[in-house]
């Protein structure tokens, strides 16, 4: 009895057909999980008498398996030749599928590759998951996730039994199972090493597979770096400990003169030479901001500001710098433009048909191609600005600043330092590390100097010196600065005039007055009132959020009568006005300044008798429109002091 029970619990084909043919399982002989798949495959309703791999996909769909498990079977591969070659000739051969038990690529002996395609359809495209095909190395190890070995009867079709299969499942860097790895051969030759192979291989597998998605991250990561790094003005460069560059960004590498080379892993002081302030503030100073530094660089001196940050570690360390630098020129030309040092209007801005005026405009082009200094003449607010502009805009300097200076309007102790600059300890009250004045903000730009007539006869002389020698000297300086400036001068005066009296020099007059353009006053150009109201009507409704849609005829009659002795700047103050108070769609002769209605009625009511006063609360109430309501400028126009201009106010009951 314990003889025959011995035999009966070693044979394990026994307790296969036993359990397949009346259901009676056998704890003692069958391993839990060959038990628990066979239990599994009686659920599924498998035929144990089949085992045959039915379930084979078409031509385009094993394509389509082949694309989406393409990373798992270019890194499986390699691994699988290698296994094959220590069982090969042995009738081994090696397999690896999906994750869903789906045969993806074989290699093995011929004799086995084909018995097992003749057999059983063990090939490519086929599913060999329990479901499928019954206990079995691969469709098992899917299930329970773990390496197992299957030999001979424990397969649950009898088809089967002919084989010895050991399969591990593979999983991904999440721990998801994305495929299985199987040695299959005869049973008779099972080898418990084939067991420990297939778990090294796949423990190899994911491995490789770990390193794919790092390097995978760690490109992600780079291609991050360098589209936030090329992605700003400012040139970028990170050192580490030893000085070596680690990444640039290509603004950093034009700056530094390296464009042409591929500079990573290079010495920094080897490409800049030892002697440099980028490695002196690298090694005594790892925080900075702002800091002007110069570097000679192929033969020319750059300036730059340099900030520079520590590259800490998780631990604290330090690992290197990253310095950011930013061309001094271009500071300057960051700076303009946030102090409004650029020209906004181009030639299409200036409003103006009338033959004057188009002749005018023509020449805004003929001066902008030339590299000549320019005089602009005109009353006040006709658009010498405006001209000044757009001769800027459309010169080669277009890139560069635009600087106004308006003579007239700097307290005359001021002008030389403004326009010159200024060192440190100058005069009491110097910024510390000095001041660039106005030459020096426009450099490769152009400087407007704006109501020239009221600079001072003695400094006439200093300008003149200047234009000759395009070298300036700062206040309380010794060192000449070389600058590019082209000049447009304005003026509304009658230089010729002011020379022949003395207070502008006839020298300075011929190097501005190289070029010049008249800009005609608003009265000798009619077509253009209109035209420009209409403009100004629209310009002001949009910004006022109002709807005006045009002007009644009384208004736009009006307007033609009256002189504008303010020209453009008064209209466009005429029109703002009109438009402020407006409650209609038109404006009408009733919102019109009071001076502009009255005005032109006083030149026409010839031999009506109109009384001093009259006569004197209209000249003030225009003229205070004129300058805008500015008092100081007001008085000037009207040669009496600002507290007779405030007495005769109060008298004529006219409100500034
Ligand atoms: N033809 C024009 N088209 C549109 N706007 C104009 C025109 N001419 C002048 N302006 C506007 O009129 C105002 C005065 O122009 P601008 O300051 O250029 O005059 P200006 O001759 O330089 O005056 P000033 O001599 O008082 O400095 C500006 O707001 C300008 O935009």
């Amino acid at each position: 009895m314990y003889t025959q029970s011995v035999k009966y619990v070693k044979d394990p084909l026994w307790t296969w057909k036993n359990f397949v043919e009346r259901g009676i399982t056998d704890a003692v002989v069958t391993r839990p999980e060959i038990m628990e798949s066979w239990q599994r495959c009686r659920v599924l309703d498998v035929d144990p008498y089949d085992g045959i791999g039915k379930d084979r996909l078409g031509h385009s769909e094993l394509q389509q398996l082949f694309i989406s498990n393409s990373q798992l079977v270019e890194v499986a591969k390699p691994f699988m030749h290698t296994v094959y070659q220590s069982v090969q000739g042995s009738g081994f051969m090696v397999v690896i599928t999906d994750k869903e038990g789906r045969i993806l690529h074989t290699c093995g002996d011929t004799g086995i590759l084909d018995k097992a395609a003749s057999t059983i359809q063990f090939i490519k495209g086929t599913n060999w998951s329990e479901q499928a095909v019954g206990t079995n190395a691969i469709g098992t190890a899917l299930v329970i996730n773990k390496a197992i070995q299957i030999s001979g009867p424990e397969h649950f079709c009898q088809s089967h039994h002919y084989w010895t299969c050991s399969g591990a499942p593979i999983h991904n860097y999440l721990g998801e199972i994305i495929g299985c790895f199987d040695i299959s051969g005869p049973a008779e030759y099972v080898y418990l090493h084939t067991y420990g192979m297939v778990v090294a291989a796949v423990e190899a597998i994911e491995n490789q597979l770990r390193k794919e998605v790092i390097q995978e991250e760690k490109n992600r990561a780079y291609e991050l770096l360098s589209a936030v790094t090329e992605s700003v003005t400012e040139g970028l460069l990170a050192v580490d400990n030893e000085g070596r560059i680690i990444h640039i960004n290509l603004a950093a590498q034009k700056m530094l003169r390296f464009s042409h080379k591929n500079v990573t892993g290079e010495f920094l002081n080897s490409l800049l030479g030892s002697q440099n302030n980028l490695t002196d503030m690298f090694v005594h100073h790892p925080w900075k901001t702002d800091a002007e530094m110069v570097l000679e660089l192929s033969g020319e001196s750059i300036q730059f500001t340099c900030s520079s940050r520590p590259i800490t570690q998780g631990d604290g360390s330090i690992s290197g710098v990253v310095f950011t630098l930013l061309e001094i020129n271009k500071v300057r030309r960051l700076v303009n433009r946030m102090v409004g040092a650029t020209a906004r209007f181009y030639c299409k801005d200036i409003i103006g048909e009338s033959e004057v005026m188009k002749k005018a405009l023509k020449l805004i082009f003929v001066a902008a191609n030339s590299r000549s200094n320019v005089l602009l003449t005109g009353e006040s607010g006709t658009g010498k600005e405006l001209f000044a502009q757009a001769i800027h805009n459309h010169s080669g300097r277009s890139d560069g600043p635009f600087v106004a200076v308006n003579c007239a309007a700097l307290p005359r102790e001021l002008i030389q330092s403004e326009l010159f600059g200024y060192n440190e300890g100058a005069f009491t009250g110097a910024k510390r590390g000095g001041n660039p004045g106005k030459f020096e903000l426009a450099n490769e730009g152009t400087l407007f100097l704006d109501e020239i007539g009221d600079m001072p006869i003695e400094l006439q002389v200093n300008l003149l010196r200047v234009l000759q020698e395009r070298k300036i000297t700062r206040v309380g300086g010794n060192k000449e600065i070389p600058v590019d400036v082209r000049i447009i001068a304005a003026t509304n005066k009658n230089l010729l005039k002011d020379i022949e009296e003395g207070r502008f020099r006839q020298d300075l007059f011929y190097r501005l007055n190289v070029f010049s353009i008249h800009i005609p006053p608003l009265r000798e150009r009619e077509e253009d009132i209109e035209l420009l109201t209409m403009y100004l009507i629209r310009v002001f409704s949009e910004s006022l959020g109002k709807q005006i849609k045009g002007a009644d005829t009384e208004f736009l009659q009006a307007i033609r009568n009256y002189s504008w002795p303010g020209n453009v700047r008064e209209l466009q103050n005429a029109v703002e006005f009109a438009i402020n108070i407006a409650e209609e769609d038109y404006l009408t002769v009733k919102e019109l300044p009071r001076t502009v209605v009255s005005y032109p009625r006083l030149i026409r009511t010839e031999g009506k008798v109109i009384s001093l006063l009259e006569v004197e609360r209209i000249t003030v109430e225009s003229t205070l429109n004129q300058f805008n309501g500015n008092i100081t400028q007001t008085a000037k126009a009207l040669g009496i002091g600002r507290n007779t201009l405030y007495d005769k106010l109060k008298k004529l009951g006219v409100r500034a």
